[in-house]
């Protein structure tokens, strides 16, 4: 499949395209091929205050009236006009997260179906909006009246990770958009770019000017300075549960609202009833979709003694037929993690629950016919204790692991155990 130029970016603030102020940049590597393709701007707490200023003064522009205090119809014409272009720019969005975050093409282009979606979505829900305001709240004396008014919260930080790069942004700023509220998202630096399309679509489609501000950059240089800032009326975060945790600490400072979807380690049980062949497709699928970089991967396999021989076998096998290649080759099933540091991190996972007393079952390395590109094979864990740091941890990539239970209650127990 032909690849696409990485466009060169800057940041969007107030409508306009604004180099970073301290003109630093951030290098995209191509997870397949470790070679530098692009770079984004790197903001800092600088952008960060032209940003809020930028988002705040179009919360309160003509008193609100053109944008937080319109009606949901009006708002909704946007969203679904952003829906539009994203399916017009659905080949090339669906590139260039498949080049930046290792992602396969087709799990792309899905991600690029539902942005549309959810855009669509939340243009029903802002239409929704307007015949709620004002309804009435009955109450028990005459003299007093009350009625429900809708209305936006403020200016938003809206901080979102890698795995799901458009995806992640769009769940939180189609909703704050919807809601009237005004926006600046940070994406994470690890896969930025189809956020910063985003900004060239909301050029496009005419948005007003600091409705939805964007900022490419580092975490602690761009992400923490936003998520503190006293104009910024809510964080609304996805990612680690560390990060989401500094967050939500700093925000209690403030006495800020935070919402936050953060980082999981999710069962898959398999009892001895199952159809072996179904249930094998399904388990590998809950893990190694996305590379395993899903926060729901069901990274803990827990599955009936009586037939967990037979079922590892067909697994294995189920396993070893999944297509790993460049995301970008036809038919590619399992593309590389996103980033060497990644790639790292859980070749350590793996090499610690060896030397915990774990087997690798399967995999557990580069696979052999790639040899650049942050690619781990689909790795399955067996003689695991509930200890060890692979059942205890996330671990964000392609890695199972796998208990066998007896009964219905141990099952229950181990689905249930805690991080
Ligand atoms: N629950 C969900 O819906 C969901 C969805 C996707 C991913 N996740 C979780 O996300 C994690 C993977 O994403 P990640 O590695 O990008 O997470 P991360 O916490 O490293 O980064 C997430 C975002 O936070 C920013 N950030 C980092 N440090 C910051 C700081 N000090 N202050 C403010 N912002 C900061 C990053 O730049 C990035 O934009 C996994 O744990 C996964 O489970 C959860
Ligand atoms: N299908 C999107 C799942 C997002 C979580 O990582």
């Amino acid at each position: 499949m032909a690849a696409v130029p990485i466009p060169t970016r800057q940041l969007f603030i107030g409508g306009e395209w604004k180099h970073p102020v301290l003109n630093k940049r951030i290098p995209v590597i191509n997870p397949a091929t470790e070679e530098i393709v692009g770079d984004i701007p790197a903001a800092t707490a600088e952008d960060v205050e032209v940003a809020v200023e930028a988002a705040h003064s179009a919360f309160n522009r003509n008193r609100g009236k053109d944008w937080a205090f319109a009606s949901g119809a009006f708002r909704a014409k946007y969203l679904r006009a952003i829906a539009a272009k994203v399916v017009e720019k659905k080949e090339v969005l669906a590139k260039l997260e498949s080049i930046d975050n290792g992602k396969p093409y087709d799990e792309a282009a899905w991600d690029m179906d539902d942005v549309a979606g959810c855009f669509e979505y939340y243009a029903d829900l802002a239409e929704g909006l307007d015949s709620k305001q004002g309804t009435p709240v009955a109450l028990p004396m005459d003299t007093f009246k009350s009625h429900v008014l809708r209305e936006p919260i403020g200016v938003v930080a809206l901080i979102t990770p890698w795995n799901y790069p458009m995806l992640m942004a769009t769940w939180k700023v189609a909703p704050a958009l919807a809601a009237g509220c005004t926006a600046i998202l940070k994406p994470s630096e690890l896969s930025s770019l189809t956020c910063l399309e985003l900004a060239a679509i909301c050029q496009e489609v005419g948005l007003p000017s600091g409705v939805l501000n964007i900022l490419t950059g580092l975490g602690p240089d761009a992400g923490a300075p936003l998520a503190a800032h006293p104009n910024v009326d809510k964080v609304a975060f996805t990612g680690s549960t560390a990060t989401g945790s500094r967050i939500m600490t700093g925000a209690a400072k403030l006495v800020k609202p935070v919402s936050m979807e953060l980082g999981g380690k999710s069962p898959i049980v398999v009892f001895e009833d199952v159809d072996l062949d179904k249930a094998a497709e399904w388990t590998a699928f809950g893990c190694f979709w996305t590379n395993g970089q899903i926060c729901s991967a069901t990274s803990r396999l827990i599955v009936h003694e009586s037939i967990a021989a037979a079922f590892l076998d067909r697994l294995v096998k189920w396993v070893k037929n999944i297509k790993i290649s460049d995301p970008m080759e036809e038919g590619c099933r399992l593309g590389p993690v996103v980033s060497g540091g990644q790639y790292e991190k859980i070749l350590k996972f793996i090499s610690t629950a060896k030397s915990e007393g774990a087997t690798i079952l399967t995999g557990g390395a580069r696979p052999k016919h790639l040899n650049k590109g942050f690619f781990i094979e689909p790795t399955i864990i067996t003689d695991v204790t509930t200890s060890m740091q692979i059942w205890r941890e996330e671990v964000f990539g392609p890695v199972l692991c796998v208990k066998t239970f007896s009964s219905e209650e141990e099952a229950i127990d181990l689905a249930n155990d805690t991080q």
